[in-house]
């Protein structure tokens, strides 16, 4: 079975090898296997911390949750009473439907609407619509928000947080040279706002890094040696890469130690300012990760 429903996951088995595992929890990829040119074995490409917690009662350490429709702590009015990051990644999906299932690819959608408890903190009138498919050597997300009103506009930010699996000490993140980035490691709130300019042809988080890039490319290449993954985006403008090294990673509950060593978070997202949705219409944010072949 390509498609297999297990009692809080779903797993994709593509004929080729590779594999790819959903928590109905936040819909959350949870791991993402694939072969590359030198190793055609499936290899895992995310991480996942070991102390992530994926019984539901916690957003999960690793993977790709899912940010909606806020970034970060809530600045927005109707966001007032979410928690950081917003609902998505730590409410329970329902598996919709296989969307494809052949030679070519795998597919599910699952779906969010308003429960009473969304409702509770965030009474606004939404569908979620989630899409992954799995290929070959390739994971793709899809994000479809629909503003089911019939009179207001629907604001939000979404984020994919990809923690790609990778060494940090040597992985490189390109191209977002000459980028405006906001550096969310200032220590004052004067210096998180102000806009600083990348200068890095090849961007490094060796040290504590929490940097949004505003307009970014929408391709980047995240390499180490002898390895890489290429993530290409739609309608996400602006990219965050995040690695809290000891400094901020000790202090999370979750982090398994010394966790921040192998990952480097480069997540796509729209998350300066707003992006509105007209009554009735549907936006897409989509990316596709996939296992640079050498
Ligand atoms: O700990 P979390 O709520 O999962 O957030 C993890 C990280 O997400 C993003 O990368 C933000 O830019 C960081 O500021 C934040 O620390």
């Amino acid at each position: 079975m390509p498609v297999q429903r297990l009692d809080n996951r779903v797993v994709l088995i593509h004929p080729k090898g590779a594999t790819a595992e959903l928590l109905l929890y936040g819909a959350t990829v949870i791991s993402w296997k694939a072969g590359s040119r030198a190793n055609s074995e499936p290899a895992e490409r995310l991480f996942l911390s070991s102390k992530a917690l994926l019984d539901g009662s916690k957003a999960v350490r690793g993977g790709i949750p899912i940010v909606f429709p806020c970034f970060g702590p809530p600045t927005h009015p109707e966001h007032s009473r979410l928690s950081q990051h917003g609902f998505a990644r730590s409410e329970s999906w329902e598996l919709d439907s296989t969307v494809t299932d052949n030679d070519d690819g795998v597919s599910v959608r699952l779906t969010l609407g308003p429960t009473p408890s969304i409702i509770a903190k965030y009474n606004r009138s939404f569908h979620l619509a989630y899409v992954v498919t799995l290929q070959e050597h390739q994971l793709s997300t899809d994000l479809h928000v629909t503003n089911t009103s019939t009179s207001d506009g629907l604001e939000f930010q979404a984020l994919f947080h990809n923690y790609v699996l990778a060494p940090a000490d040597e992985v490189l993140v390109y191209p977002l040279q000459n980028i405006m980035y906001y550096d969310k490691t200032e220590a004052t709130e004067e210096g998180r706002n102000k806009p600083k300019v990348e200068s890095r042809s090849n961007v490094d988080v060796r040290k504590f890094t929490d940097s949004v890039y505003e307009d970014a490319s929408q391709k980047y290449e995240v390499m180490w040696p002898g390895e890489g993954v290429q993530i290409r985006t739609s309608g996400l403008k602006d990219v965050v890469i995040w690695n809290p090294q000891s400094e901020a990673g000790s202090k999370m509950a979750d982090m398994e130690d010394g966790g921040w060593k192998k990952f480097v978070c480069v997540e796509p997202g729209c998350v300066r300012g707003f992006t509105n949705i007209e009554p009735g219409k549907t936006w897409v944010g989509q990316q596709v990760l996939s296992v640079v072949l050498m």
